[in-house]
């Protein structure tokens, strides 16, 4: 029987809770990007190799001196296995045709036709073959296509083609981890592919890394995090060379589209620098005119991206929008309707995953009676379930292949299902509820009617517009306030010693940095020059730094996601404010068991250990000790070496000769890494001016994501209320034609204007946006409740934007939703307020308080 535990102190129990929360975040993310764990020691591996897999008991052979650096996040990728005979490889890949005299792309050869047909196609689609011929001729492309007009053959059939002339390898970087397997093995038999990601064990990635380092690999499919974080790819040189890099989902690169990633930035950078790729062709179905121009500028493509192919959404598919005030009854006769009731493959998304499970019992209960199967022939055996990714990987998929098989009628999904399904029989596509952006609306509605027969698409629009609440409560998670944007710029960039020999006469202000100035888009450029004027020229050439993920998230009160991408807009911004690199465990602890004596001795033989003694001994004068620890990347950056060199150096004083037979041992030694960390170069002699700039730069660009994403908000709901049915009456039997077609002009027109022209003002300034009710007529009682709030916590040092969070339950590293949603008198409960009123508000009842 389970014991009752009574716990008394809530503030202990607030701690605890939220301990308990972060880590558990923290291990999910060490689930998916390999990162994030907890302390990584030697302890946990092999004495002999240090690998994770066995014991020293069973292990193969002993550990080679480059495998010595297998620890922390960077080396997970070591050789302790014979590797095969690489054939002898030229180190590029030349383009397979070359260009006309004026730049002109030459004629299809007939072996590209060939090689389409043994890929299964008769002729390209539109948009296809310039998109192939011009990667076969070594220039990068944009390609713009709608879901599922067969953007994936402009990868497939240049990888084919560049491989048969000479060993070579096709990089294709795609987010779709939980897809990826299932990607690979539904490629063309012609083509030899392979996967690297997070979800493999050590194991399967070196039997992956040695199949490509025998190219006996076409295409390797990776997602940004297996190229850019934990592990990255071994050295060019150990790799057939490659003959370009596919990027899917290319949007995520621009930091103007709704899907910004801020990994996808360093994607590039890490394919050009450290793989040697020339070439890149980037994937999108969903570009507005704005993020395909960052994303050519990014991948460097010349020309202005082509958004002139097919519309975005496909004519076979009917569109409709009702705002009926009960939904799930509604859907009930929607699905029984004449329209909907013979369909047998149907995917309805939500936006929460607690009410997939909801619609889907709600579906199994109410309708199976009521099913007439259609006329396909293939009965689903099951009426409805729920796809989220809160279930388990083994749950997911038996779901998603239950549809694809059509033994399921209907899935009731978040988001996380359909990216990259390639069912072209989906009948229809419903959304209870208003999807987050256009881009997401037309990417779920592109799962229907992909074999050219009409499908059905209806969108369930709350009229009162209590979904863009939820949405909002989004916008305003992902933004922060002035002073974390403050602190965040104080501990990127602290003082250092290199401005005692900046000469006075540039401490005046001679202008121009030193650094490379990366290109930008002009416009950008220009605003951006306006924000942050030319510093003084630059003394300090930069110093590596290494900020504490966990303790920087915590004194921030920020996501990690939320300070990577403040990250990178000052690694983008024209002064090249730092540079980002891999992240890193930056904490280091030796200990040794001989004591003080064997680690003065360990010092002769290990020049990182005895500058790190040296820069320790004024601390500790005469005290000797037999462990030490340290700032790994400060003693880097104070050595000028590389820290991959330096960690190597560490580790290998866990292993030394024995003198007479030569055979390496163990010298009890104990290296240990922790503390997850950003790694980064940034100079130290920026002037209190300078960093000033970059706070308002960094809190400018803040404010203006949130005025665009809260704009943008405005504009899907005011876009599908303009063609909304009041109820789902006049589409139960048949769609209108248009309406349909008004959605659908809306859509094109939203992807062909130059995006950010919108009045940027923030909602109150518009008075009360849908769905949200007058301050006025609250005011007195919020202010009560931020008192009454206020002095229940008095231990607690809220900031405004900390308490309008939980007025919208949102939750925040430091106050979590698992805490703070307990207490109902204040979680949520002015959801239906604008957030900046409430941190208004906020504000004077804090300044009140501090009185
Ligand atoms: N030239 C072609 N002729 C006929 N069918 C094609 C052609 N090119 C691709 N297809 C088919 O079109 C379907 C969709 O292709 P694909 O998955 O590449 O689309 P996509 O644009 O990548 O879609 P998504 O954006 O959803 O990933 C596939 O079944 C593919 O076999």
């Amino acid at each position: 029987m389970k014991q009752k535990h009574y716990v008394r102190g809530r503030a202990l129990r607030s701690r605890l809770l939220r301990k308990q929360a972060w880590k558990q975040k923290w291990r999910k993310k060490g689930e998916c990007f390999g990162g994030g764990g907890a302390t990584v020691t030697t302890k946990e591996s092999c004495f002999l190799n240090e690998q994770f897999d066995h014991w020293a008991a069973q292990c193969p052979r002993p550990a080679s001196e480059e495998d010595t650096d297998a620890v922390g996040p960077e080396p997970l990728v070591p050789s302790p296995q014979p590797v095969p005979e690489v054939p002898s490889l030229d180190p590029t890949v030349l383009p397979l045709y070359s260009l006309g005299p004026s730049g002109q792309l030459a004629e299809t050869p007939a072996e590209v036709f060939q090689a389409l047909e043994q890929l299964g196609h008769q002729a390209f689609r539109p948009g296809q073959e310039r998109a192939v011929m011009r990667i076969l001729s070594g220039i990068s492309t944009l390609l713009v296509l709608p879901t599922g007009a067969g953007k994936s053959l402009c990868y497939q059939l240049p990888a084919l083609l560049y491989s048969r002339r000479s060993p070579c390898l096709t990089l294709v970087v795609s987010p779709l981890l939980s897809l990826m397997d299932d990607q690979v093995s539904g490629l063309p038999p012609c083509l030899k592919a392979a996967c690297i990601h997070s979800g493999m064990t050590r194991k399967q990635r070196e039997s992956v890394l040695q199949k490509i380092r025998a190219a006996q690999v076409h295409v390797l499919m990776l997602t940004p995090e297996a190229l850019v974080g934990a592990g990255g790819l071994p050295p060019a040189a150990q790799l057939p060379p490659v003959a370009f890099a596919c990027i899917d989902e290319a949007h995520c690169l621009s930091q103007w589209s709704h899907n910004f990633r801020p990994c996808y930035l360093r994607v590039c950078k890490v394919l050009r620098e450290r793989m040697g790729v020339h070439c890149f062709l980037g994937l999108t179905a969903t570009a507005t005119r704005r993020t395909a121009s960052d994303v050519a500028q990014h991948l460097a493509v010349a020309e202005e991206p082509d958004l002139h192919g097919p519309a975005p959404v496909p004519t076979n598919l009917h569109l409709s929008v009702s705002m009926d005030r009960d939904t799930d009854q509604a859907l009930l006769t929607l699905l029984q309707g004449k329209r909907f009731q013979n369909l047998d493959s149907i995917i309805i998304y939500c936006n929460r995953r607690e009410d997939t499970e909801r619609i889907a019992a709600l579906l199994r209960t109410c309708l199976h009676a009521a099913w007439v199967p259609g006329s396909g022939g293939r009965a689903p055996k099951t009426t409805a379930e729920a796809y989220h990714a809160g279930m388990c990987s083994r749950e997911r998929r038996r779901v998603q292949r239950a549809f694809m098989q059509g033994q399921l009628r209907v899935v009731v999904a978040t988001v996380a299902f359909g990216m990259g399904l390639d069912r072209p029989d989906v009948r229809a596509v419903l959304h209870l509820g208003l999807p987050p952006s256009f881009e997401s609306y037309v990417q779920a509605v592109g799962r229907a009617g992909r074999d050219g027969q009409p499908a059905h698409c209806h969108l369930f629009l709350q009229p009162q517009g209590e979904d863009l609440r939820e949405l909002r409560r989004h916008v305003h998670a992902d933004s922060t306030d002035f002073l974390a944007v403050k602190r965040l710029v104080q501990r990127v960039f602290p003082a250092c010693t290199c401005t005692c020999t900046r000469p006075p006469s540039e401490q005046e202000g001679a202008v121009g940095g030193e650094r490379p100035v990366p290109k930008y888009p002009p416009q950008e450029a220009e605003q951006l020059s306006h924000q942050a004027a030319p510093g003084p020229r630059r003394v300090c050439m930069g110093h590596e730094r290494a900020l504490p993920i966990q303790l920087t998230v915590q004194a921030l009160d920020m996501p990690e996601e939320a300070i990577e991408t403040l990250l990178c807009y000052l690694e983008l911004h024209p002064h090249h404010w730092l540079e980002l690199l891999a992240t890193t465990y930056t904490h280091c602890r030796l200990n040794c068991p001989g004591g003080p004596a064997q680690l003065q001795a360990l010092a002769h033989r290990c020049p990182p250990l005895a500058v790190c003694l040296a820069q320790q001994l004024p601390e500790d004068p005469g005290q000797g000790s037999s462990s030490v620890e340290f700032d790994m990347v400060k003693l880097v950056d104070s050595m000028g070496w590389e820290l991959a060199s330096v960690r190597r150096a560490l580790c290998q004083l866990q292993w030394d000769h024995e003198p007479r037979t030569g055979v390496r041992r163990g010298t009890g030694v104990l290296v240990e890494f922790s503390e997850l960390a950003f790694h980064l170069r940034s100079p130290g002699d920026l002037t209190a001016e300078e960093k000033d700039q970059i706070c308002d730069f960094l809190y400018g660009r803040v404010q203006a994501r949130e005025r665009q994403a809260l704009a943008r908000l405005r504009r899907t709901f005011q876009a599908f209320h303009s063609v909304a049915f009041p109820s789902c009456g006049p589409c139960l039997e048949q769609q209108d034609e248009e309406r349909s077609t008004r959605l659908k002009d809306l859509l094109g027109r939203y992807f062909e204007e130059e995006e950010g022209q919108e009045p940027g003002g923030m909602e109150d300034a518009q008075g009360p946006e849908p769905g949200q009710a007058r301050l006025q007529d609250w005011e007195d009682q919020v202010r009560c409740d931020i008192r009454q709030f206020l002095s229940l916590r008095p231990e607690e040092k809220f900031s405004s934007r900390a308490v309008a969070r939980i007025f919208h339950g949102i939750g925040s590293p430091c106050y979590p939703a698992q805490v703070y949603g307990q207490d109902r008198r204040f979680w949520r409960k002015y959801l239906h307020l604008s957030f900046h009123a409430l941190v208004g508000l906020a504000t004077e009842e804090l300044l009140q308080v501090a009185r």
